[in-house]
């Protein structure tokens, strides 16, 4: 089970708490100007992955105390108790093996004393075997033909992990044509049912309880779209298979259960692109891509559950996040990839990480009072220089930033990669120096401005610097490298979760906007004037109804 300890009564919390206000000045341009080694000191290298976080304002006493402040908060125990199925997910009752989704040294996974992996296993053959008949074309639709577009219909956990996977691995694609449908706004379906047809179409519906509103209303709304082509209910058949939990919700949809793939209640939706709510990858890309990507993130499963905390990649991210969430009032951290194909990287963990950690109840049941999880987001580089980046550069707000680059592009296009890598070097490094008066001044100077001019224009050229970013360069962006990167920050999120005690595999925050949504769902029907709630929301739906 997970410890119960209030992170804010450790010594080492109060330790960095009394070094903050040591540390607040500091500027990370001294921290490198007096140490030559810094670089060394502070990247880690794991397989094709370079991790840079010197560039943080951090030096060794207040990483050891970050370090011991992992030790006391029972880390070890903790990262243990995930990987052998102890039941860390209490306010569910279930254990939280994604890690065994990808097990691929097979050793036995136990969940209540039954190992695990024989069924992994078997879904995984058959994610194979039914991949390679739709690819091959050996799969044929209701007329015949031959299977040319998938649309997966799924939201959250059921949507995010394989769209941002099959958009990142786009050079591994096949012929096959990926759609994903994924709100209950009637556009998202209709859009997309306009770019296919009902002859050469197979719907993936991915719904790990098989019951949420919006995706059950999108499979049946594509149902009723193939029937009217296809006319007899038992082509279906041909066209629908689900990835679920869920046997009889999907057998009452009509989807036959031998074209339906499980997994299990110990997957997490936000953690289950490896289960077989990935079937969606392995169509695009193939089953041995969908392994390679298994296989980079057991890699990092193994490298997170054995390394030295020191030189453990996952843990020393989690800590620097520690460090600003908790101790400089950082509120958000931006994830940016220097790479077009992760366009989708920072979407996918803004639910991976802010489902996961936040909460406001700690694992005792009381009301935390200090910071958990930060506000994720992002957007590719360089698109983010010319829209946000001024804020990071010179607002007011401290924005600790992810910096993802790949060494070799997957598309050598004239000098269009060095560039890109320029202004990735540059941001951190621009980030951190910041620009001094002097600078400004000299530059001004240079530029022939007169004094009355250099006087009145140089508080808006200065920047302060001092802004932490990890830079993370990897080799090139292979499934394997993908699948490494995913796992190493679900880690971190797991390590934060584990330090600010709370449960971070389970989402109760989702759940009462769903039933106020169900119940005012029959009262939008009829002219009737709705009185039983708020008089905002009364008014609002009121509104509506005079307005349609
Ligand atoms: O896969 P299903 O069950 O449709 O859930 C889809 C999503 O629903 C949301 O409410 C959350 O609970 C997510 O964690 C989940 O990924």
């Amino acid at each position: 089970m997970l410890p119960k300890i209030n992170p804010i009564e450790t010594k080492a919390w109060q330790k960095l708490e009394e070094m903050y206000f040591d540390f607040e000045g500091t500027h990370m341009k001294d921290l490198f100007a007096k140490d030559a080694g810094r670089f060394e000191k502070y990247s880690l290298k794991f397989e094709d992955i370079l991790v840079d976080f010197s560039k943080n304002i951090l030096d060794e006493d207040v990483k050891a105390t970050l370090l011991e402040l992992a030790e006391e908060c029972g880390l070890k125990g903790a990262i243990e108790s995930m990987f052998t199925g102890e039941k860390i997910n209490a306010t569910e009752d279930r254990s939280v093996l994604h890690v065994a989704l990808r097990n691929r040294s097979n050793t036995p996974v136990l969940v209540d004393g039954k190992d695990v992996m024989p069924e992994v296993n078997a879904v995984l053959d058959q994610m194979k075997a039914f991949s390679e008949k739709v690819i091959s074309g050996e799969w044929k639709g209701y007329t015949g033909k031959t299977i040319t577009d998938i649309v997966n219909i799924g939201i959250g956990g059921s949507d995010l992990g394989p769209l941002m996977v099959t958009e990142a691995l786009k050079p591994y694609k096949n012929h096959l044509k990926l759609h994903f449908v994924s709100n209950v706004d009637g556009t998202h379906i209709a859009e997309t049912l306009k770019a296919v047809d009902p002859e050469t179409t197979l719907f993936i519906v991915a719904s790990k309880t098989f019951t949420t509103q919006e995706t059950m209303t999108n499979a049946n709304s594509a149902k009723d779209w193939f029937l009217a082509s296809a006319k007899d209910i038992s082509e279906v058949a041909k066209h629908f298979v689900a990835v679920s939990t869920n046997a009889e919700a999907v057998a009452a949809f009509g989807i036959d259960t031998a074209n339906m793939f499980r997994f299990w209640n110990w997957v997490g939706g936000r953690y289950s692109l490896w289960s077989a709510i990935g079937l969606s990858i392995v169509l695009g890309i193939g089953f041995d891509n969908y392994v390679a990507l298994l296989e980079g993130a057991h890699a990092m499963d193994n490298h997170f559950r054995e390394s030295d905390f020191d030189k453990n990649i996952p843990v020393i991210l989690a800590l620097i996040g520690i460090w600003y969430n908790n101790f400089y009032g950082a509120e958000t951290e931006a994830i940016l990839p220097y790479d077009q194909y992760m366009h989708r990287f920072s979407a996918y963990f803004q639910q991976g990480n802010m489902e996961s950690n936040g909460k406001y109840v700690d694992r005792n049941g009381e009301q935390v009072d200090y910071q958990t999880g930060p506000i994720i987001w992002g957007e590719p580089g360089t698109n983010g220089q010319h829209a946000f980046y001024q804020l990071i550069h010179q607002g007011t707000k401290l924005i600790p930033c992810d910096f993802i680059a790949s060494a070799i592009n997957h598309n050598q296009l004239g000098d269009h990669h060095k560039k890109l890598l320029a202004n990735f070097f540059a941001q951190t490094e621009a980030m951190m120096v910041g620009k001094t008066e002097e600078q400004v001044t000299a530059e001004l100077k240079a530029a022939g401005k007169s004094d009355a001019e250099i006087a009145a224009l140089l508080p808006f050229k200065v920047f302060l610097g001092n802004i932490p970013t990890n830079s993370i360069l990897v080799k090139k962006l292979t499934p394997h490298v993908l699948g490494a990167l995913i796992a190493m920050y679900e880690h971190k999120i797991f390590v934060q979760g584990v330090i600010w005690n709370i449960y971070s595999f389970d989402q109760w925050g989702v759940e009462l906007g769903k039933q106020l949504a169900n119940a005012i769902l029959p009262e939008l029907d009829g002219d009737g004037k709705v009185t039983g709630h708020d008089a905002s929301t009364n008014g609002l739906i009121n509104a509506w109804k005079a307005m349609k």
